[in-house]
């Protein structure tokens, strides 16, 4: 038995749930890994330097036992997050510390501690199997599935599946990730695969967009509002892309800051009118490593004036962090909300205090997504309401250089990888609805 014999039950249009249920697993896949014994390869080299074609590998391994409340999903296709860089080069740490503390807590956990992590946060596939107590997932339903694994054993994470302590974010601090043939999931991260998109746009949006809608939209973020002015940093970028789309939905009027005259465009393409080009208008917010410049911080407030009609900002979708955090601060109107789930130019974030506390102005941490909220973000997509933002697609063997692209911030909104998927644009179940969206579901495409 072979993954082909998997692709051949996908691909032909009459094979039932009995079907799948009935196909032998095979008992390895390709998948793509970090080695453990590698981890100290980029020792010494500037974050920018290391370079995650390197410490990528497409290798085969076993498939993994399926537990309890767990799936086995055929991987189509899956996309590329910026946390697969950061396993890829080590930073802020090792992954394999995340597999061995997961490992320690239960017999079954024990699995994902290997010499190998399979990585990747996202997919979009088919049901093969279903461990015990799954009642609402079958084989052969094509999913797509959120990156959150919660053991749900405390009572903490119970109003907000976020807050459970055993809360893990799947291919990064757990194994058997999507970039891979075959996936390992809890069936709690299923959703339906919206039907008008094929397999590589359905898995595009998943983690981005979902962390997106409770960053930006849900109760537990900033709880934009319609009118908003909602500052979002790197627009056209994986979480900016969806950012942008939630604002113009809501209502809200986004202040999109990019890097080049490109970017503007495709933020333009999405319907924003109020565009920053942060390399044309060359702000530097950092006189040297240790001091910030506010006169930077304020032309820069002044420009948001400008586009605004003399307004600050209401929420601020946070994403870079030293770099800017200072500035973002800075340009939030009184009351109102810089919302963050990520410091990707540095974690050790400075800012004037005077300016937030003497203006009342609030700092909310925000990371992934509950369910619910993924679910929500998810039905949009479904329905049209938000579009995929994938601009290139690899083959799995070019997973690497797919990292590497985003390591660089040489891509634009999101990259997809092909992994079970022979070729694009396949898994499409509702032409006369993509028929309706497809300017929008291609508006990033190799552009
Ligand atoms: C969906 C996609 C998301 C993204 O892309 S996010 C971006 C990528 N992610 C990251 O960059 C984050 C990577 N993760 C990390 O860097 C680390 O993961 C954290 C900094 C988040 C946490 O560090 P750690 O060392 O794992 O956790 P500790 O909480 O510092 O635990 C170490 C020990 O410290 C104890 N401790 C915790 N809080 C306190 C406290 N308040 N007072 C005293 N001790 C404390 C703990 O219990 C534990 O102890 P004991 O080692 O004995 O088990
Ligand atoms: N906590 C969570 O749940 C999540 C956290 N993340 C984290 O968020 C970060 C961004 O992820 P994602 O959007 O997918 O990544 P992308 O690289 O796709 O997009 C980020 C964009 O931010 C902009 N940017 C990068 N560096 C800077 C900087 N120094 N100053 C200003 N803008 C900058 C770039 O746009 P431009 O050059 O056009 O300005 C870039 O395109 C990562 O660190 C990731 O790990 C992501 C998802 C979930």
């Amino acid at each position: 038995m072979t993954v082909k014999d998997i692709l051949d039950a996908i691909q032909s249009k009459d094979a039932t749930s009995a079907d799948f249920a009935a196909l032998p697993l095979p008992e390895s896949y390709r998948a793509i890994t970090v080695h453990k014994d590698e981890t100290e390869m980029f020792a010494g080299l500037q974050t920018r330097d290391k370079d995650p074609r390197k410490s990528i590998h497409l290798d085969d391994v076993p498939l993994p036992e399926l537990g309890p409340g767990e799936a086995l999903v055929a991987v189509m296709a899956s996309s590329v997050n910026y946390n697969s860089v950061w396993t890829s080069i080590f930073e802020p740490l090792s992954t394999f510390g995340f597999l061995e503390r997961y490992g320690r807590t239960n017999e079954l956990a024990k699995r994902h501690d290997l010499p190998y992590h399979i990585i990747g946060s996202d997919l979009a596939g088919v049901v093969l199997r279903t461990g015990p107590g799954v009642n609402a997932w079958k084989p052969g339903d094509e999913v797509v599935a959120h990156c959150l694994s919660v053991e749900l054993e405390s009572s903490d994470g119970h109003n907000d599946t976020m807050l459970d302590p055993e809360q893990r974010i799947w291919g990064f601090e757990t194994n058997f990730g999507g970039l891979a043939e075959i996936a390992l999931v809890k069936s709690n991260q299923l959703m339906p695969k919206p039907d008008h998109l094929s397999w590589e746009e359905a898995a595009a949006p998943g983690l981005v967009n979902s962390t997106a809608y409770r960053q930006l939209v849900s109760r537990n973020g900033a709880g934009m509002k319609q009118g908003d002015n909602v500052l979002i940093w790197g627009a056209s970028g994986g979480l900016g892309s969806y950012a942008t789309q939630f604002a113009l939905a809501g209502g809200a009027n986004p202040i999109c800051v990019v890097s080049s005259s490109q970017k503007a465009d495709i933020c333009r393409s999405m319907g924003a009118e109020a565009i920053i080009d942060r390399n044309a208008e060359g702000y530097k917010f950092w006189k040297d490593e240790q001091t910030q410049d506010p006169k930077e911080w304020k032309r820069f407030g002044k420009r948001i004036r400008e586009l605004t009609g003399g307004e600050d900002i209401d929420i601020v979708f946070e994403h870079p962090g030293r770099e800017t955090f200072g500035a973002s601060v800075y340009v939030t109107r009184k009351g109102g909300t810089i919302t963050t789930c990520a410091s990707t130019s540095g974690y050790m974030h400075e800012y004037d205090n005077r300016y937030l506390w003497m203006s009342l102005k609030r700092i909310i941490g925000s990371h992934f997504a509950n369910y619910r909220e993924a679910w929500e973000a998810n039905r949009l997509i479904a329905k049209g309401k938000i579009h995929p933002t994938l601009s290139k697609v690899y083959s799995l063997e070019d997973t690497g250089q797919a990292a590497y692209d985003v390591h660089r911030n040489l891509h634009q909104g999101k990259v997809g990888v092909l992994c079970l998927a022979p070729e694009e644009g396949l898994g499409v179940r509702d032409e006369e609805m993509r028929a309706k969206h497809i300017d929008a579901i291609n508006r990033f495409r190799n552009v």
